[in-house]
């Protein structure tokens, strides 16, 4: 059997990505349609063009601008069964799935449209492929505290489906701290919590993601690397970074994928996942950041194994569940060894 075969086999979960992310432009196409939205763009092809990003706020521009197609619970709940049928044909069994609100909220797309167009397209992925989910609310750190808890008491028709609340947008400029009490209410709600920190920001902010916000997982964290003691106590604690190997390279974080610090991480003990962030935007669904780190950081099967073993240990399943997937990979590394 191949590794690209051998990847697309390998059962594991998706632990970071932003739905609004999986927006291919073609869908983008079709939705501005079927809603009477114009869209600045002549082509798919000049849609692709665009997508050529310095860093994350390039990106983010481009990404906030797209999502103005999505109006209506029949948008959101495509665009969530589109990127479930990519990630089931990816060996994906299991994915918690970031959304925006405010992004929908600002331009009076209600709370409830978002979450109900989300929710039924996961419970068709469940039907059609047996793919579990878990949506985790996102707050944008370039917006204020106070917007953070009026989306937060938003949500509250629909806290019992939600498992996390997390922090994305615009880093550098917005640390953690900046949420704390925010963070500290969705705990109290029994929530579990996430952060993006040093994907662009500094080692600083993912000690803030730590002692402030209490994070349950970090999503990126790729900055770490420069303050060894950080490292060492991720490593102790066994915390699980959410990391997007083609995000990094497309936002310029990582110069090429040749030297993505992926089997640095591995080899200080880190408990590292694979993830695709935006995959519409960044060239490629989940099997593809494997697939390129495999490649491009002579990745051996156990690495990739270990990969997908931390995906499910990372996740918010129940223990059993976890045991349930972590029982079926060895019996698929069994069968292919
Ligand atoms: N990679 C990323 N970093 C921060 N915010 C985001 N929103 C969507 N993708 C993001
Ligand atoms: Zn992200």
């Amino acid at each position: 059997m191949s590794d690209d075969a051998f990847i697309t086999g390998l059962p594991k979960a998706e632990l970071h990505l932003h739905i609004e992310g999986s927006l291919e432009p073609e869908q983008m196409f079709a939705f501005a349609q079927r809603n009477g939205v114009t869209i600045p763009y002549a082509s798919v092809e000049e849609v692709r063009a665009a997508y050529d990003f310095s860093n994350l706020q390039d990106f983010l521009d481009i990404y906030y601008a797209g999502a103005d197609v999505l109006r209506t619970e029949e948008d959101f709940r495509d665009l969530a069964l589109a990127y479930f049928d990519r990630a089931a044909a990816d060996g994906v069994v299991h994915a918690e799935i970031f959304f925006d609100p405010q992004t929908h909220t600002h331009r009076r797309v209600p709370f409830g449209v978002v979450a109900n167009g989300l929710l039924a397209g996961m419970a068709e992925a469940e039907a059609k492929h047996g793919l579990t989910s878990k949506l985790i609310l996102c707050f944008l750190r370039h917006l204020d505290e106070e917007d953070a808890f009026k989306t937060l008491s938003q949500a509250q028709p629909w806290i019992d489906r939600i498992a996390a609340v997390g922090l994305d947008s615009s880093e550098v400029g917005h640390p953690p701290a900046k949420f704390e009490r925010v963070f500290a209410a969705a705990a109290a709600m029994g929530l579990k919590r996430v952060a993006h920190a040093g994907e662009e920001g500094p080692p600083e902010y993912v000690y803030e993601a730590l002692d402030l916000l209490h994070v349950d997982r970090l999503d990126h964290g790729n900055r770490s690397l420069e303050d060894p003691a950080l490292v060492t106590r991720l490593a102790r604690s066994g915390m699980t970074l959410t990391v997007c190997p083609l995000s990094n390279v497309k936002l310029c974080n990582v110069a090429s994928i040749d030297v993505h610090p992926i089997d640095r991480m591995l080899r200080l003990g880190l408990r590292v996942t694979v993830n695709s962030d935006d995959p519409a935007y960044f060239g490629g669904y989940v099997g593809e950041n494997y697939r390129a780190i495999a490649r491009g950081r002579a990745l051996d099967r156990d690495d990739l194994v270990t990969l997908a073993r931390n995906s499910f240990l990372g996740s918010f399943l129940p223990d059993e569940a976890v045991a349930t997937h972590l029982a079926r990979l060895d019996a698929y590394v069994e069968a292919h060894a």
